[in-house]
């Protein structure tokens, strides 16, 4: 038996056509259009892809784009006041500084200046403790589109052994709490969890978001368990650049019930509810419904 490959790139063009559709109406019926500052410090050729990226598909689903792209030398008190900046534009609806951040800035400090109401990314401490008390808060864009495929996958979460391998406060820490929103028995495992092996094996929801290529074989995973794959590593493979996950796929895909591919899985999600975001914050900056379906 093969697992059901879960598309993901299927799956966010259903989002952002979703979204472009609440867009359309948005300005026929209230005369708006949403608006999505990103912010690129420095010049790392992956992230300026995905800025660009992220840039053409805000404008495919109709809402305003603004690049900010400044120098690796940028100092703080410029970044901080750029973004204080884009805080007070009403134009602007979403807000995302692109990480990494170079070193010389202090990206909690930086987050943290972001009005809480227009980080889309949700990485505000505000909206941390939003999320963690299970109020209505912006939710990190990463775990948002793996929820929204779990639960498309599966229906009900409820009572299902969820792991989650990686802590990190973008992406292990924030699918840690949706999972246990939807009434997961949730553990998280990192670089010290004793025995990962027989920790992932007990996974009927395996979550892997740790930054090593390959690293979770398919012995590692439960007989049909559901693996979302978040990890984005490039590596060399036969002379050529290749991009893999966090998963060897190949062994994995032969146990799994469910498996999201890399590329093509957890990525494009993240892109989509990044737009699903902006426009939600704009639709609570005017007090005007909410999309539906678009929201944990
Ligand atoms: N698809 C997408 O949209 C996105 C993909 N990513 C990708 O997801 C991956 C994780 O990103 P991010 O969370 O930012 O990474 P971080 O480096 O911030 O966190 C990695 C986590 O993995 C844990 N870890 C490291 N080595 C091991 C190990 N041998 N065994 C168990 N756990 C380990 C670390 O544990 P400890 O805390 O103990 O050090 C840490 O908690 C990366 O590949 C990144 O590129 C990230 C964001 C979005
Ligand atoms: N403030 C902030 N918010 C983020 O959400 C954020 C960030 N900083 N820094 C970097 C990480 C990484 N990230 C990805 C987004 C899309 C793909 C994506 O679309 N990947 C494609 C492949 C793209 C390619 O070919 O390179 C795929 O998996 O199919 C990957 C990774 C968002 N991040």
């Amino acid at each position: 038996m093969s697992a059901k490959i879960i598309d993901g790139k299927a799956f966010a063009a259903n989002v952002r056509a979703q979204v472009a559709a609440h867009v359309a109406r948005l300005k026929e019926v209230n005369g708006l259009t949403p608006g999505l500052a990103v912010v690129l410090v420095g010049e790392d050729p992956a992230s300026q892809v995905y800025v660009k990226n992220k840039g053409i598909q805000t404008r495919e689903v109709g809402m305003n784009s603004y690049e900010h792209k400044l120098s690796a030398e940028t100092s703080e008190a410029d970044l901080l006041a750029l973004i204080a900046k884009l805080n007070a534009d009403p134009a602007v609806h979403g807000i995302l500084v692109q990480l990494p951040l170079p070193k010389h800035l202090d990206s909690d400090l930086v987050i943290n200046s972001i009005d809480p109401a227009k980080d889309v990314d949700g990485f505000h401490i505000s909206n941390v403790g939003l999320l963690g008390t299970g109020q209505k808060a912006m939710v990190p864009c990463t775990p948002l589109g793996c929820l929204m495929m779990l639960r498309d996958h599966l229906g009900s979460l409820s009572g299902l052994n969820a792991v989650v391998v990686g802590r990190s406060n973008i992406v292990g820490k924030p699918m840690a709490q949706l999972l246990l929103g939807d009434s997961c028995t949730v553990t998280i495992a990192h670089s010290r969890t004793k025995d990962l092996a027989e920790v992932c094996r007990r996974a009927d929801i395996l979550v892997a978001a740790v930054g090593r290529p390959e690293m979770i074989p398919g012995d590692w995973v439960k007989p049909g368990a559901t693996v979302i794959d978040v990890g984005i590593n490039r590596i060399e493979r036969d002379g050529k650049g290749k991009l893999v996950g966090d998963v060897h796929f190949e062994s994995a895909v032969a146990v799994a019930g469910a498996i999201t591919p890399v590329p093509g899985g957890v990525g494009p999600m993240t892109i989509a509810c990044l737009l699903a975001n902006t426009l939600t914050a704009c639709c609570r900056a005017h007090g005007l419904a909410e999309p539906e379906g678009l929201t944990a």
